[in-house]
């Protein structure tokens, strides 16, 4: 489909044939993410991972989240965070149990202490500060104003409200980046032998880059610390909130789906029997599970419209002329919807999935949730091991009632469309206690 919005023209490829074309032909072509006028006025040489245009930077960049921050060794390293934040979650619903609680609150705060422990060591005392800068510098960023759309006129570049609001956010978000790096150099500092934690023992996120920085000898491509910052922010950015929409997808889908919530249970309980606790090697054998978190994906891709990239030079996609600047939207959200792919594409149906290798690794173009080409998202396994065990935890632990009066038919589903597609209101269900948790302090 061609779009014209004010002076910009943009393609939007929303089949998987086009998205296929797209990835094996003109990948190199579309591999530079668009700026907003906003971001480029704010950003300077304060550039990580995601705003890297296409190039050297980006390979190096790009190669340090592959092999050393999100690799599968990585995030198993950090396993027993995420179980501890895991049982963290399942006491704190234990304690409302039977009263309608604010599950998108807990499970968004699950995903931030446990991704925040990731970068950082531990927990962060700036966490809620932080964390709504960082949506709301997203947002910001990501919003497509009157001077994105008129980039000829000086006059709106000169009254554009959003570089203000942006480099005020993004000023505040380095301030707090500054105080993590300083929180985890005192905790490291201070840490005697016999005080070391496994928090401290282990190496975070933060430790990687700043070991690199300081090693660093690469002249073409130096590893400042405001590449250091922006990375941090990059991971912040795009770990936390895309894993926790993904998350209250599926919880609302099985409360639409009462016997899919109960088949699933059944295998999580059976594989756990009555363990207090779920730990990752009790997920092994969780296969419904897998079907379960595969089939929210494709219905609700956390980014359903990938942010757009910039065509280097033109070129043709499905017989359409495409030229040099166009910008390139990827509608993730049609694509895995596509009919000729799918059958009953609108209907959730984790079954589907059984006996197919259709995955989302970016080699079935039917199906992107994490994109497809060489920019596509590096944290597939982090984001997948955390909606995993969050999930086997709220199902094996609870039953769980919708408000009172509401129907399976009546489950919530709308959707809100911000930088990426969340449900329109929190999510309010009432737990049912059936394995109790150990109870966390
Ligand atoms: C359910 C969770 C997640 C989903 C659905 C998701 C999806 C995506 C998508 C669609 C892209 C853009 C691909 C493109 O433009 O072609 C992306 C990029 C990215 N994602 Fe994720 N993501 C998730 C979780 C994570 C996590 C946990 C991390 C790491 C902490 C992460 C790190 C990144 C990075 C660094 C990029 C930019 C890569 C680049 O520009 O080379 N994502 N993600």
């Amino acid at each position: 489909m061609y779009l014209r919005l004010g002076e910009l023209h943009a393609v939007v490829v929303s089949s998987a044939d086009a998205a296929r074309e797209v990835v094996r032909e003109h990948d190199a072509n579309f591999a530079t993410r668009a700026m907003t006028a906003a971001v480029r006025a704010t950003v300077g040489d304060k550039v990580g991972i995601v705003l890297s245009p296409h190039g050297a930077m980006w390979r190096r960049l790009r190669r340090i989240c592959t092999a050393e921050l999100l690799s599968a060794r990585r995030v198993r390293s950090f396993r027993s965070v995420r179980e501890d934040e895991a049982a963290r979650l399942a006491s704190a619903i234990a304690t409302g149990e039977r009263q309608l609680i604010n599950v998108s609150e807990l499970v968004s705060r699950f995903v931030s202490d446990t991704v925040l422990r990731a970068i950082m060591g531990e927990r962060f005392r700036w966490r809620d500060e932080f964390m709504v800068t960082l949506a709301k510098a997203m947002t910001r960023g990501a919003e497509f104003g009157a001077a994105d759309l008129f980039p000829s006129s000086r006059l709106l570049r000169a009254v554009n409200g959003a570089v203000r609001e942006s480099r005020a956010l993004n000023a505040r978000l380095f301030e707090l980046v500054d105080r993590a790096i300083d929180q985890r150099r005192g905790r490291k500092a201070g840490a005697d032998a016999e005080d070391v934690g496994a928090d401290d023992a282990r190496d975070c996120l933060l430790d990687v880059l700043l070991r690199l920085q300081e090693h660093d000898d690469d002249l073409d491509c130096p590893l400042t610390m405001a590449t250091v910052k922006a990375v941090i922010l990059d991971m912040f950015g795009t770990g936390t909130s895309t894993t926790s929409t993904t998350i209250q997808w599926a919880m609302l889908e099985l409360m639409k789906n009462p016997k899919m919530m109960r088949k699933a249970q059944l295998e999580i309980r059976h594989a756990l029997r009555c363990k207090s606790r779920v730990t990752e090697d009790d997920l092994i054998n969780l296969k419904y599970l897998k079907l379960v978190i595969k089939e929210t994906l494709r219905l609700h891709p956390p980014t359903s419209v990938l942010f757009p990239k910039a065509s280097q030079e033109c070129c043709k996609i499905l017989g359409y002329d495409v030229a040099e600047g166009m910008l390139m939207i990827m509608n993730v959200w049609a694509i895995n919807r596509d009919p000729k792919y799918w059958v009953d594409a609108e209907v959730f149906k984790p079954e589907r999935f059984e006996g197919t290798s259709v995955d989302f690794r970016g080699i079935d173009f039917q199906f992107l949730p994490f994109g497809g080409g060489r920019r596509m998202c590096p944290g597939m396994t982090l984001a997948h091991a955390n909606i995993e065990l969050a999930l086997a935890t709220l199902l094996h632990h609870f039953d769980w009632q919708l408000p009172h009066g509401v129907t399976p038919n009546e489950v919530d589903m709308a959707e809100k469309f911000g930088v990426d597609v969340h449900p329109k209101r929190d999510v309010y269900l009432c737990p049912v206690l059936v394995v109790p948790p150990e109870m966390e302090s």
